[in-house]
């Protein structure tokens, strides 16, 4: 029997469907729950991203901000704007797309740890990893989100389930691993480019991928019945597809969340739900 396909779409459309009621009460005390958006450079995928996400923010009733900088701005301006957005009570959420530019790679993370803990809606910043490994109240990077909520739509318990995560970045594999081990789950993080992988990979019951390496995991790679969720969101020929060989997965797999239609619109969902927060303890 091929997998069942965990549709990120429609739960991302429940998800924001749900917040519209937040916002409005938020609304009835004058507040609009607003994200700026800084978008550095012509990347042509965070573009899309970005427009999406300034999207969802108005079609739950709030507003999205886009600051859209030149290629070759310079750190000094970007950490300037970011300051201005930290100290603007009308912004209550801020995110900077990546990938930056190259010349500002070095300058990553002095830029991410510039946005105030209440104002970080990506759940990058220190703070926030902190506090989600201490286990306390805090933003919750939307990737990482993204995947339990997918999770919890198989109805499965995860507790005992051996998770296998395929990356390791602050962005998902970090994070995810500790909300799996949160809900009792075995953890195992596997580096992408591990000899052993395959080893690995067979052995979870549940699986995330988070590789960009477009179609790698074949059906053969995985436990049947598995969950595999798929983070991979890679471009070949002007084409979106995820880390995972949906052919052949899905005929091995118990559950599949597929790329595109899976991680990707829950992203821009859990991202509307870090905001809304943001804006509730804002004003409380
Ligand atoms: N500071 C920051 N925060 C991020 O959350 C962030 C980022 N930088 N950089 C890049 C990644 C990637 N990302 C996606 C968002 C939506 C889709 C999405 O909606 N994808 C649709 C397809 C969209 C379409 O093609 O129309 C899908 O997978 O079905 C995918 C990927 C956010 N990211």
């Amino acid at each position: 029997m091929p997998a069942q396909i965990l549709d990120g779409k429609k739960l991302s459309n429940e998800i924001k469907e749900g917040l519209k009621a937040e916002v409005e009460a938020l609304k009835a005390k004058g507040v609009v729950p607003t994200i700026g958006m800084l978008l550095v450079g012509d990347d042509e995928a965070s573009a899309l991203y970005v427009g999406l996400k300034a999207k969802a923010a108005t079609a739950i009733g709030g507003e999205g901000k886009t600051f859209k900088l030149p290629e070759d701005v310079t750190f000094e301006e970007i950490m300037e704007l970011i300051d201005k957005l930290n100290n603007d009570p009308s912004i209550h959420g801020i995110l900077v797309q990546l990938p930056l530019p190259k010349h500002l790679h070095d300058k990553e993370k002095a830029i991410l740890d510039a946005i105030i803990p209440e104002k970080d809606v990506d759940g990058f910043h220190p703070t926030s990893i902190g506090n989600l490994v201490i286990g306390d109240d805090g933003f919750v990077g939307c990737t990482a989100f993204a995947c339990m909520k997918l999770l919890e739509l198989t109805g499965q318990d995860l507790k005992g389930k051996h998770a296998v995560v395929v990356g390791h970045s602050i962005e998902v594999g970090k994070p995810v691993s500790m909300l799996l081990f949160a809900k009792g789950c075995v953890v195992t993080i596997v580096h992408p480019d591990d000899p052993k992988l395959t080893e690995y990979t067979k052995q979870g019951d549940i699986l995330i991928l988070e590789m960009a390496k477009p179609k790698f995991v074949t059906g053969d790679m995985v436990k049947p019945g598995a969950i595999v969720i798929d983070t991979g969101s890679n471009w070949v020929d002007g084409k979106q597809v995820g880390d995972a060989d949906k052919e052949s997965v899905e005929q091995v797999a118990g559950w599949l969340s597929p790329s595109p239609g899976g991680v990707g619109p829950m992203i821009i969902a859990m991202l509307m739900y870090n905001l809304v927060k943001a804006a509730q303890q804002q004003s409380a």
